[in-house]
């Protein structure tokens, strides 16, 4: 089923319940409170459950005139009614003196306070079915979130898999939902159970025993001590025990047992009568010690902090939900009268505004374009020009607006020759990164008429500049001159920093270098994270990773273009001038914070994060690093960090792989194979991969794990880059 169905429900439920599940979770964090309580009140005796009844009824007897019953609750605490100076009394006691402990426990006003809101709101019958429908509307909160969980996930196998993170809520939304689901289901369950036991849905059979009066026998007279049943049951099964109403031989001992109810002759201790109690009894006694937690202070702090992610669930919930972009489409033109078609694989929605600057600036260009669904392909006449804009989710599946789109390609087949290109929009934070896109791609191919104005082009964690770039190419190729405006949503909502440049390195024959910066205020960047520049007002904005090489200083690898407006604009910076960029948080390649190995692969400019990483290493855990570049000279530029960082013993050891030094081409792929039992025992042993750099040298890296892993380890690399073993940051 389609996923938007399941999120549809999963949310309408959410709406229609919070009110009523809010008021029940508040109100069952203050219950799960009583249980707790209760159950650390002094009336517990150690060892007294190993006593039989016969013996504890003696202890009682020796302390009081006259017992009228002896009850054991949850919390195994004993407690007798007698007459006491003339006065019906009950208390609890001690089973091995008969001692009294103390008085009953009284519910408190508060905690009678919060029952009644708990169960009813305060409105009888209506409030008791409002909350009972609530509970039923939790059970289909909790499928419908079991569903998405396991979709975003890509599978119930990776269940409890690491979740990717994209945001606070997100995140948060899904890690609790999935330690919580046990207690939440509980809760659901036996809250529906209660109400339709309360409003007679489910009967709530008794056992109703039957005494054969004539039968009754007057003799042999024995001591209540011996007999078999007191002696032969241990307090731990006793409920209560009511003591014969007078000295009649017709009236009996009535005990009520854990699994039965016996009624025992009080002059020869024979069964008079005896019953199980009936399954539904046993199943609605069940309910209400897992519903309140009642004699368990385990299960009461479970069924607590399942109360507490009610609200917690709710607010990120609605967070995610409302802050999705929306996704209505309106189109100026009908698809059979559009020339340029434009269709859209979203399914949080953020796609879609790509796909729609990009559909307007078709229209503000005087074009004919029409937007829509991937799921709507069908046949468009007059299409000259197709482009597809796709988001990838679960592993490497369609989103949702997608899942149709390559069987309708099969079915429809376009009547003229079109030109098509596709774009991938996805986060090579997850293992197959854009893989929807690269199907999409096979499927256009593979019809009659399609023909591929380029390969994939690959966007990943929705970056307006490379999706620029592929818009740039692909006008050229139009003979479009137009402009994108980057969509609101993704403005940058961080404040900028002011930087100071102290240092420039550089290698003009390679035309590259390296600036040192100061941060002089604002944001406290990690190695890793990312720092947006934008060269000069309404340019777009460029991307250089983080390492920073001490408290207060940054460093940035970057190579120098010949028209590059950004890399030309950093390269005049002298020392003592002030930059102004903002720092963008990139939590998917931080140093990783346990593992013992840990392999940085860089090439080029993208060794910089990795300069700043080793200074991290405090705990000289150990750390290889392969770095890729044409020539040796190259290497000069970063020589004093490594060699430091070496003499130091931050960095283990440090292997290159020049391409242009020797005859045969060396890459850092090929030293993968060469040091493989490094690679395998890293990935075995939970250490982590970090790969940064270009994404041809990405791609040609994964391959050679993806092997390794196969052939040595049996399991597919999805497997490592699942547990954040593999980090990635690759432009
Ligand atoms: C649950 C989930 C699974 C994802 N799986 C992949 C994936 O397998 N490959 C990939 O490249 N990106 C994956 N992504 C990233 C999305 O494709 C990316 O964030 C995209 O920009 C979302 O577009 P949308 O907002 O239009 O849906 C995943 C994102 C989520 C939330």
């Amino acid at each position: 089923m389609m996923v938007s169905v399941w999120r549809y429900s999963h949310l309408v439920f959410a709406i229609a319940s919070s009110i009523f599940l809010l008021i029940a979770s508040v109100t069952g964090v203050i219950l799960a409170v009583e249980p707790i309580l209760n159950k650390i009140e002094p009336y517990s005796v150690s060892g007294a459950d190993e006593l039989s009844l016969a013996e504890t009824l003696g202890h009682i007897h020796t302390k009081y005139e006259e017992v009228l019953a002896v009850k054991r609750d949850r919390n195994g605490f004993v407690s007798a009614t007698a007459i006491v100076d003339g006065k019906n009394d009950e208390f609890y006691i001690d089973p091995f003196t008969g001692e009294k402990l103390g008085s009953l426990i009284q519910k408190k006003p508060f905690f009678q306070f919060a029952t009644n809101l708990h169960r009813s709101l305060f409105l009888k019958s209506t409030g008791r079915f409002l909350i009972g429908f609530a509970s039923f509307l939790l059970i289909l909160i909790s499928i419908s979130g079991i569903v998405l969980i396991a979709k975003r996930q890509g599978g119930y196998k990776q269940f409890f898999a690491p979740v990717v993170r994209e945001n606070f809520s997100q995140y948060h939304h899904v890690v609790y939902a999935r330690w919580t689901l046990i207690p939440l289901l509980v809760l659901a369950l036996t809250g529906v159970y209660l109400s339709l036991l309360r409003f007679d849905v489910i009967p709530d059979p008794k056992v109703s025993l039957q005494v054969d009066f004539d039968s009754i026998q007057e003799e042999p007279i024995r001591e209540y001590t011996q007999f078999d049943l007191f002696r032969n049951t241990p307090l731990s099964e006793l409920r209560e025990l009511e003591y014969p109403f007078s000295e009649f031989v017709e009236d009996y001992y009535i005990i009520r047992l854990k699994d039965r109810e016996v009624y025992l002759n009080q002059v020869t201790g024979e069964v008079l009568a005896e019953e199980k109690y009936p399954g539904l009894q046993v199943m609605s006694s069940w309910a209400r010690v897992l519903h309140t937690g009642e004699g368990s202070i385990i299960w009461s702090i479970v069924l607590g902090f399942g109360s507490l992610a009610i609200p917690f669930l709710t607010v990120t919930g609605f967070i995610v939900y409302f802050r999705r972009p929306k996704t209505k489409i309106k189109n100026a033109y009908a698809k059979h009268e559009s020339e340029y078609i434009v269709l859209v694989g979203t399914e949080a929605g953020s796609t879609l505004q790509f796909a729609q600057e990009f559909h307007k600036q078709l229209l503000s260009a005087g074009k004919k374009s029409h937007l829509a669904l991937m799921n709507q392909y069908s046949l468009f006449k007059k299409m000259e020009h197709l482009v597809v804009i796709t988001a990838t989710y679960g592993q490497g599946e369609a989103p949702a607006s997608g899942e149709k789109f390559i069987q309708l390609v099969k079915k429809h087949r376009q009547k003229q020759a079109f030109d098509f290109s596709v774009v991938g929009f996805g986060s090579t934070a997850y293992p197959n990164f854009c893989q929807f896109a690269y199907e999409t791609h096979t499927a256009l191919e593979a019809s009659d008429k399609g023909i591929a104005l380029h390969e994939v082009f690959t966007v990943n964690d929705q970056s307006f500049e490379s999706f620029n770039n592929w818009f740039m190419a692909w006008s050229k190729k139009m003979d479009l001159s137009i402009h994108l405006e980057k969509p609101k949503l993704l403005g940058s909502s961080k404040p900028a920093s002011t930087f100071k440049v102290i240092h420039k390195a550089e290698l003009p024959e390679e035309d590259t270098f390296l600036l040192s910066l100061k941060n002089l205020n604002g944001s406290k960047p990690v190695s890793g994270d990312l720092l947006s520049v934008v060269p000069t007002e309404g340019a777009r904005e460029r991307l250089y990773s983080i390492g920073k090489v001490n408290t207060d200083t940054l460093v940035i690898s970057i190579r120098r273009h010949d028209k590059g407006l950004c890399s030309n604009y950093l390269h005049q910076l002298r020392q003592g001038e002030k930059l102004t960029a903002t720092v963008v948080n990139n939590r998917n390649f931080h140093f990783p914070k346990h593992a013992k190995k840990i392999v940085f692969i860089a090439t080029g400019t993208g060794i910089g994060p990795f300069l700043g990483m080793i200074q991290e290493n405090v705990k000289r855990r150990e750390i290889h690093l392969y770095w890729g570049a044409r020539t040796k000279d190259s290497f000069d530029l970063y020589k004093d960090y490594i060699d430091k960082a070496i003499r130091e013993g931050k960095l283990t050891d440090f292997k290159t792989a020049y391409s242009r030094q020797q005859a045969e081409k060396m890459y850092v792929q090929n030293l993968i194979q060469r040091d493989k039992d490094l690679f395998l025992d890293v990935l075995k042993n939970k250490g982590c991969i970090m790969i940064c750099g270009s994404i041809a040298m990405q791609k040609e890296v994964l391959e050679e794990l993806q092997l390794l892993s196969n052939e040595y380890l049996g399991k597919d690399l999805s497997h490592y880059q699942n547990r954040k073993q593999i980090k990635m940051d690759c432009y």
